[in-house]
């Protein structure tokens, strides 16, 4: 058995594993622990799975503290950067180690994190459109471009999104047209499917926004690095002037999000919801 934490960053929910601790086989652990239906559940309570499993090992003799980042997705892929995750590993490490400000490496690269009493703040290093980076087929960035039913932007906050403004998020079938989107052949390597609707009710810089994970195949409530692609992707289009910061909506909170030429930061609010035991099993062996 291994203990292990659940958190959520605005819905975007977590399993949180010490890397000290084995887990011989990481993809089949978190196949089998997000699984909503049958995967990790509070003590004697019905299964809640998750959107992840995070593998956080914390060098605590640096200054300020730093923790490796894994981000293991329920299909057993390993993403190389997570909004939400980063800002729950920054959480997680502020409890053990008593530092507001942590350094958190991921496949993307290391990103500074401050924990306060309410929000989470992530530097998310710059956003790309570079063709190479996102990535994408096409030789010239991918700007509201028709990719199946929807208009995208493709951009890299950590991870490719293809953004798309729509009317209104609520009234798009994303079961039905993300994957099509996540799997078209100009993304080599499959794209986040992020929709976005500006909420004129509110203020111009405030909008709704949907997420279709590549991963975990399936709709989130909250995703991080597609907040900060709605940002970017309204900043190139020139739907936002450059330096303001936007308030992004996802179903499952709120996030802030500023982007400009020197910083892209993400802030929200973090929640730990319980802590457990779960099994783990040796792989098996063919002798
Ligand atoms: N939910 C995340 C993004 C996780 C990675 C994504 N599913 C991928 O495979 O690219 C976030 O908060 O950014």
């Amino acid at each position: 058995m291994i203990h292990v934490e659940k958190y959520h960053g605005t819905g975007n929910d977590f399993i949180v594993v010490d890397a000290a601790l084995t887990v011989p086989d990481r993809r089949a652990f978190a196949t089998k622990y997000c699984d909503r239906e049958t995967g990790i559940s509070q003590p004697d309570a019905e299964a809640i799975g998750a959107d992840g499993v995070l593998f956080l090992a914390l060098e605590e003799q640096y200054s300020p503290p730093r923790v490796v980042m894994t981000l293991v997705q329920p299909d057993g892929s390993v993403a190389a950067m997570c909004g939400n995750g980063v800002r729950c590993a920054a959480a997680w490490a502020a409890e053990k180690t008593g530092s507001d400000e942590l350094m958190i490496d991921t496949l993307a690269g290391t990103r500074r994190a401050t924990v306060g009493d309410d929000t989470v703040r992530v530097e998310m290093g710059q956003p790309s459109f570079d063709p190479d980076t996102v990535p994408i087929t096409e030789e010239s960035p991918l700007v509201e471009a028709s990719v199946d039913e929807l208009t995208v932007t493709a951009v890299n906050t950590g991870v490719p999104h293809a953004v798309a403004f729509v009317e209104d998020v609520a009234a798009v079938d994303l079961q039905r047209v993300g994957p099509s989107v996540r799997n078209a052949p100009v993304f080599p390597e499959g794209a986040n499917v992020t929709i976005a609707s500006r909420d004129t009710e509110r203020t111009d810089t405030v909008f709704e926004q949907r997420t279709f994970e590549r991963g975990v195949e399936d709709e989130t409530a909250s995703c991080g690095t597609g907040a900060v692609a709605v940002a970017a992707a309204a900043r190139r289009l020139g739907r936002i002037d450059g330096n303001e910061s936007v308030t992004v909506r996802p179903d499952g909170g709120t996030l802030e999000v500023t982007v400009s030429a020197d910083e892209t930061t993400l802030s929200g609010p973090v929640t730990r919801s319980f802590a457990t035991e779960l099994p783990v099993t040796e792989p098996r062996r063919i002798s």
